[in-house]
């Protein structure tokens, strides 16, 4: 049932009246709290002026998370229960009625007005059913129109006489025509969505799912869910979301600030390894080697092949007596800090103290009695000190993968046996580089430098990490991403028809193990909120040449969509029609998306300057006036657009170094549209989909 009514006829019977009121009630509470935050005077409680920044940077955030906007629902729903429900539950909130918002609001007495969707309250609202009411007698959903609660709609679960059925606002909800950046799910997150949404902290949960069923909406409103039931514990470890490229980054940065999250940091797996500049690019077959696992011990033995046995034994002189440690026993305490596998450079600085150990134990053999004083001099002493420079010298990460790449022996000393010589040979530059400066670094030689540095330094490792768009990863790569949550968990999120590198992943088991979480559970989302029905149908057409054992995304879009493929007329020109079709677009409301081959871009910006046509690049924001952006096939993962118009999918094709990679590109671009797709060739499409 939907009720609506214009706000001026409004009687205190009607509910939506009361809905209002309570709607306004809230406001009000929530601009007291925000008053109280601002009212805060931190001269009393710190006189340190680095503590009181601190606090005010905090009291800051707390303000900025408070502030009521305009076109936020301030809540989206309301539960009834059957029963009381337990004051830890409910937050402290007494009584059975609960409004569902994106952040708790309480009155001046402190009762909850509006409970936070995180609270273990606030899960039947995404859970029940009839099938399992979870004790809901009413589940109501609420509509708004610009900031104005317009609608509402009922569900009363627990009631065998009422059929199940679909929510009408839930359906408008998703068929909302988008422009501009990523937003918030929270009024509509599904109940096998919620499930991971709400999976615990100590485990790492991957994500297969076709494009657009919600896999990156997931794990951003995962994060916040995290944060809300650790907030502690995360803000001290941290969290991070790691997305494929800056674009996409930035159409998704405003979501968890939205769910008043400010503090979850985004990167670019480039950006965690940026130890070099990376200047050069590698072919797909130098790429692939330096991206397999059996790099990692490859470098391994080369950081230890550092290590020389001590020949000579040591000869420390303080005042008047001298100390030798022999040979043997220097090797002893070499031998056992090489088998304790720590870092490499942990071992290092562990070794002076050893060394001043032994000297100390003669000491005391000899009726000394030296205490930790003695024994740090020892470790300072100069001979010592030169022993540890030759035997444990320092290593430089990116130094000894210069060599690696630039000295054939030393590759070969240490790729014996785990990399054949066609591999050893695609490894090394033609040109060797002479500084770590002047080389010209790859994407992938920046993740094997990472790995030195692990090797030598143990990275620091944060509280969670989300992984979208993780088909893409090398195993080096996912190596990379896991030793930022040796201590923590991840949210694996990827589709493996989408996999468009030379390593694409080929199977969520072993990515996993790579990542160092080869216990996490692998969930599937079948159900699709972007693309319509027709068009997935086209799209899914490539999948059994791209992935053949997925099932194709069932589309809940119960909008029809437009799916037109157009072939240019003999004499017509291509990049013509395409503008042609993008003006014909823009007659919609909503976003445009022209996705073409990355190098059919420049001719088609031309054609579009050309019309007079506006462009943005992607990620940009759209504005009224500018509703279009024109994207390289090569970053279009991830995007979505209300209208995609699609330029000569065999260039799509082409444009990647074998079939099946641009087939899988193919496929992304295909997958972009939330209403309408056309797409427009000047030759033959590929077959697959000619059919
Ligand atoms: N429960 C939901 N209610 C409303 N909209 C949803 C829901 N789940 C996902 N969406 C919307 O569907 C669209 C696709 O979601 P998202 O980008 O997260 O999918 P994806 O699986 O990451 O896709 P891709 O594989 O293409 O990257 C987004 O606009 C998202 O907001």
């Amino acid at each position: 049932m939907t009720a609506a009514s214009p706000a001026s006829h409004a009687s205190h019977d009607d509910p939506l009246a009361r809905e209002r009121d309570h709607l306004t009630a809230s406001r009000t509470a929530l601009r007291a709290m925000r008053a109280d935050v601002e009212a805060l005077d931190i001269g009393d409680v710190t006189a340190n002026w680095v503590n009181a920044a601190v606090l005010q940077s905090q009291i800051d955030d707390r303000i900025k998370a408070l502030a009521d906007l305009a076109h936020t629902p301030l809540f989206f729903g309301r539960l009834d229960f059957l029963h009381e429900v337990g004051a830890e539950e409910a937050e402290g909130g007494e009584g059975s009625s609960f409004y569902i918002g994106r952040r708790h609001v309480h009155d001046a007495d402190g009762d909850p007005m509006v409970i936070d969707w995180r609270a273990p309250v606030s899960q039947p609202f995404y859970r029940a059913s009839k099938k399992d009411p979870m004790d809901v007698g009413l589940r109501r959903r609420f509509g708004y129109t610009g900031g104005e609660l317009t609608a509402y709609e009922d569900e009363h679960l627990s009631d065998p006489a009422e059929a199940a059925q679909v929510s009408a606002l839930l359906q408008q909800e998703i068929e909302r025509p988008r422009v501009g950046p990523m937003r918030d799910i929270v009024a509509t997150i599904q109940p096998e969505q919620d499930e991971i949404v709400r999976s615990g902290l100590g485990g790492t949960v991957c994500v297969q799912g076709g494009p657009g069923t919600g896999k990156t909406a997931v794990g951003l409103h995962r994060v916040a869910y995290l944060l809300y039931a650790h907030r502690e514990r995360l803000a001290r470890t941290g969290t991070l979301v790691i997305g494929p490229n800056a674009s996409f980054l930035h159409y998704i940065e405003q979501v968890l600030p939205a769910l008043g999250e400010l503090e979850v940091k985004q990167a670019t797996v480039a950006d965690l390894v940026a130890h070099v500049e990376v200047r050069g690019g590698d072919d797909p077959g130098a790429a692939l080697v330096k991206g397999d696992a059996r790099m990692a011990e490859v470098l391994r033995r080369a950081v230890r092949s550092h290590v020389s046995m001590p020949a000579e034994a040591l000869m420390v002189v303080r005042g008047s007596r001298r100390w030798r440690v022999p040979a043997y026993e220097l090797e002893e305490i070499v031998r056992e800090l090489l088998d304790r596998d720590i870092r490499y450079g942990a071992a290092r600085d562990a070794l002076p103290q050893r060394i001043a150990h032994t000297v100390l134990v003669q000491m005391e053999q000899a009726g000394e009695a030296p205490d930790d004083r003695v024994q740090n001099a020892v470790a300072r002493n100069a001979a010592v000190k030169a022993a540890v420079k030759a035997i444990w010298p320092p290593v430089d990460p990116a130094k000894l993968v210069l060599r690696l790449l630039s000295d054939a022996e030393f590759l070969a000393e240490h790729a014996d046996g785990l990399l054949d010589a066609d591999e050893q040979k695609a490894l090394l530059w033609a040109k060797p580089a002479r500084s770590v400066k002047s080389a010209k670094w790859s994407a992938a030689d920046a993740v094997l430098i990472d790995e030195a540095h692990d090797l030598v330094e143990r990275t620091h490792s944060l509280g969670h990490v989300v992984l979208d768009e993780a088909q893409d990863l090398s195993p080096m790569q996912y190596r990379a991403v896991g030793r930022r949550c040796t201590t923590g968990s991840a949210t694996v999120l990827g589709d493996l028809a989408q996999g468009t590198t030379p390593w694409a992943t080929r199977s969520w088991a072993e990515a996993l193990a790579h990542l160092g979480k080869g216990e996490a559970v692998v969930e599937e989302l079948t159900a699709g909120f972007r693309v319509p029905r027709e068009v997935i149908a086209y799209a899914s057409r490539l999948l059994p040449d791209i992935a053949p054992g997925l099932a194709p995304v069932e589309s809940v879009r119960e909008s029809p969509g437009s799916l037109a493929v157009r072939r240019v007329a003999e004499g017509e020109e291509l990049a013509g029609a395409v503008v042609a079709a993008c003006v014909e677009s823009l007659a919609h409301e909503g976003s445009i998306g022209l996705i073409a081959a990355d190098a059919r871009i420049p001719v088609l910006a031309e054609a579009l300057d050309a019309a007079g046509v506006p462009y943005l690049d992607p990620g940009t924001e759209t504005t009224p006036e500018a509703r279009l952006t024109l994207v390289p096939a090569s970053l279009a993962k991830g995007l979505e657009y209300d209208y995609v118009v699609l330029d000569e999918p065999s260039a799509v094709v082409d444009g990647e170094p074998d079939e099946r990679t641009g087939l899988r590109r193919l496929y992304v671009a295909l997958t972009r549209a939330v209403s309408g797709l056309v797409v427009v060739h000047g030759t033959e499409l590929p077959g697959q989909l000619a059919s």
